[in-house]
């Protein structure tokens, strides 16, 4: 493991931050940091970083205790939303600094922030000011920046928070590119779970300053450990007053199973090539149902018309509990 957090507890005041947080980050890997804004996760990225002290518990790197050392002691590179590059300086310089203030040789300098350029596809830039950067490339002049100095770690905390969708979900594919070419155990905090699906090895899900779960996406998506995890990581709605994905209903338009719940179609959405129905049941439940729209056709469901749900075979299934739709997809 190439982080280990034990029995961590951070408190603000009275205010518990993060509480009896026990999570290993293996080596190589990259680890989003998932959950609800204020839930504790840049508090836990901050007291890997060394920027926060843990009220009690331990850190280790790499196999050293870093609980006590000061962050320019643990061999970790970090990149924040609002990255604070020194202006006066060029691109390269920038990304030279580390590695000057340590002495190295001229001609490593240079060709190391060579490398490093071209890697986050900055090359042609490396003259400009960082002023003279778009705010994705200014975020990818970061990344080589922390990773000049050969961290053993990297910590990401919402690098792409604030640009827009589009950039987003490039620099998204980008990191996950730049991981399996330098496999730098990286681990960043988003509240996005989508980005969280698509770029992690690992998740650790976060939430009121505790962890909920840690899995790969396909283990936290299909055998959530409780209803809020499930409905963290994509939509849920209730079916016999149990969490259920919408596309896990199956819809029948005649009562083929005993234990189908009967209802009238409320309201039918097309959307590509989804249809979202909303079903009120005779129980006074409000469901949602997702469907193909060559199976809403070949049903022909309509407005006001009266359908039988069911479970499908294998669908993930939980008791509700008040987080169950407090958390909607972002
Ligand atoms: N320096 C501080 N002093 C007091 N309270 C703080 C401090 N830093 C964080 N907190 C509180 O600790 C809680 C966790 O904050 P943290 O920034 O770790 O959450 P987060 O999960 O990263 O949220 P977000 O996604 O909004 O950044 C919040 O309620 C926050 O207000």
């Amino acid at each position: 493991m190439s982080i280990e957090v034990k029995g961590v507890t951070k408190r603000f005041g009275d205010f518990v931050a993060l509480e009896d947080v026990n999570v290993s980050i293996p080596t190589g890997q990259l680890t989003a940091l998932l959950g609800p804004s204020g839930g504790g996760k840049s508090t836990l990225l901050r007291v890997i970083a060394g920027l926060e002290s843990a009220d009690s518990g331990t850190i280790e790197i790499e196999g050293v205790d870093a609980t006590r050392l000061a962050p320019q002691k643990r061999n970790v590179g970090f990149v924040f939303q609002h990255y604070a590059a020194f202006k006066h300086m060029t691109v390269a310089k920038n990304v030279a600094f580390g590695l000057e203030i340590r002495k190295k040789p001229k001609e490593e300098i240079r060709d190391r922030v060579h490398e490093l350029l071209k890697l986050v596809h900055l090359d042609q830039f490396a003259h400009r000011l960082p002023s003279q950067l778009s705010g994705g490339q200014r975020q990818r002049m970061a990344l080589a920046r922390a990773l000049a100095v050969e961290p053993s770690v990297l910590l990401l905390d919402e690098p792409f928070g604030a640009l827009d969708a589009k950039v987003r979900k490039e620099l998204r594919d980008w990191l996950r590119r730049l991981h399996d070419e330098v496999h730098v155990t990286t681990v960043f905090v988003t509240h996005d779970q989508e980005e969280a699906l698509e770029v992690s090895d690992e998740i650790v899900v976060i939430n009121n300053g505790r962890v909920e779960q840690v899995g790969t996406p396909d283990q936290l998506y299909d055998e959530p450990a409780n209803d809020f995890v499930m409905s963290f990581l994509g939509e849920v709605t209730t079916l016999g007053g149990q969490a259920i994905r919408p596309h896990d209903i199956e819809v029948s338009t005649s009562p083929l199973l005993d234990r189908a719940v009967e209802g009238t179609v409320a309201r039918i959405l097309r959307i590509g090539f989804e249809v979202r129905l909303t079903v009120h049941t005779l129980d006074g439940e409000e469901v949602h149902v997702q469907l193909t729209r060559t199976l809403a056709n070949g049903l022909g469901v309509r407005e006001g018309g009266t359908v039988w749900l069911t479970p499908l075979a294998g669908a993930t299934i939980m008791p509700t509990t008040a987080s169950v739709g407090g958390h909607a997809r972002t």
